[in-house]
């Protein structure tokens, strides 16, 4: 009973259901940008551009590529796991500079399938090479306490901006894209992920609104699923601190190092 429709609604978005009836979802919107709520400031606008050679894109002696985020071929060095600096409109570089990646935009086709334990997921329609780029982490942006209040019982559709916060403190905005977003909406958890998510700054430097960016962490294959660890620091939290009841979400991902809950 395969079904596979465009959905012109979800622009470039193929949606394939081999397993059951269920169409998607209508209260998801697609979007590739956020809808900020009115508790969220605007970021503040503090650049600093690079000294590049206006028109040229930047070279290896460029400030900006003193931490090499990616190669030349724009590909994520994937062992670099702090914030990523991109070029931004005050510099002078061209837009083919190494050092712009996610502001070009996403270029892979995803469809969305229905799996047959987690709800719907995404696939890729092409390879992806490792280190490449895959889409933003897309949605409202609220106040985290907005977001907890919103969705205090199930927290998967959310994402704390804070990769800048020392440990222990609370971040002050949350992505939430339970209701508007884009495919990054149906990304599943794995245990043994594809994907790793690096915040990213392009025009502006505030450490409270940075973005989010999927990129692959090895190659991916044509219709592979595309997932992420949703709760990457329970690597270290040993398996009988589920078993003891810990944590609520069965995780189906099915890979060998599966840890049996997602958190
Ligand atoms: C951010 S959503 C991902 C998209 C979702 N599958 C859907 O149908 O829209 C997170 C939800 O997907 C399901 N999910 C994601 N990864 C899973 C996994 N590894 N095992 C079981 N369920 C999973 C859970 O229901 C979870 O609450």
């Amino acid at each position: 009973m395969a079904k596979i429709y465009d959905c012109p609604e979800h622009h470039r978005l193929r949606v394939i259901n081999k397993v059951d009836c269920e169409k998607l979802p209508t209260s998801f919107t697609y979007i590739d940008g956020y809808v900020r709520s009115a508790n969220v400031p605007l970021p503040s606008t503090v650049m600093f551009p690079c000294s590049c050679e206006p028109g040229s894109p930047c070279g290896m002696n460029c400030e900006c590529m003193s931490v090499p985020y990616y190669d030349a071929d724009g590909l994520l060095c994937t062992d670099y796991p702090g914030p990523i600096y991109e070029c931004n409109d005050m510099c002078g570089c061209s837009s083919d500079c190494p050092n712009r990646v996610v502001q070009r935009g996403n270029i892979i086709e995803i469809d969305i399938f229905r799996t047959k334990a987690k709800g719907w997921g995404a696939s890729t329609r092409r390879q992806i090479r490792k280190g490449e780029y895959v889409c933003r982490y897309t949605g409202e942006l609220l106040s985290n306490a907005e977001a907890e209040e919103r969705h205090s019982h199930d927290t998967t559709y959310l994402f704390d901006l804070d990769k800048e916060v020392p440990d222990g403190n609370q971040p002050l905005f949350t992505i939430d894209a339970r209701s508007y977003g884009n495919a990054s909406h149906f990304f599943n958890h794995s245990c043994e992920p594809n994907m790793v998510i690096r915040a990213v700054y392009i025009d502006h430097l505030d450490p409270r609104l940075h973005e989010l960016a999927f990129f692959a962490i090895r190659d991916i294959t044509t219709g592979e699923e595309l997932t992420f660890d949703y709760s990457p620091s329970a690597d270290n939290v040993p398996r009988c601190a589920y078993d003891n009841g810990v944590s609520k979400f069965h995780c189906f991902c099915n890979t060998p190092r599966c840890r049996k809950f997602i958190f």
